[in-house]
């Protein structure tokens, strides 16, 4: 089965139980969380976390890291937009940090 892109309604849905992310500025259907940490090691030791899940779920994010801030920007390449399965990845990435 394809992977459909959110509809309007159902991103919003989806967003308001995810009050940490934002939708990305822009064209783009993606959502972003920034995170910062005590340093570099606790930093790491998130990415590495979320770097299983998302091996594990087959569903990969776009990030940056510099020192201890890490942005997650989640979308699905596959549908052209955001998915269930970010959605799924962003809580689970939360359940790491909460
Ligand atoms: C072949 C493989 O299942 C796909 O390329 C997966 C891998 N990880 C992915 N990650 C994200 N974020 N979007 C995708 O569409 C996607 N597709």
């Amino acid at each position: 089965m394809p992977i459909k892109r959110l509809t309007a309604d159902e991103r919003a849905a989806a967003l308001a139980d995810l009050p940490e992310w934002e939708s990305v500025e822009g064209k783009r259907d993606a959502i972003v969380r920034h995170f910062a940490f005590a340093d570099f090691a606790e930093a790491f030791a998130f990415m590495t976390h979320v770097a299983m899940l998302a091996e594990k779920a087959d569903h990969h994010p776009e990030w940056s890291n510099v020192y201890n801030r890490v942005d997650i920007v989640l979308t699905t390449h596959d549908a052209g937009g955001l998915s269930t399965r970010d959605v799924a990845l962003a809580h689970a990435i939360d359940a790491i940090v909460e």
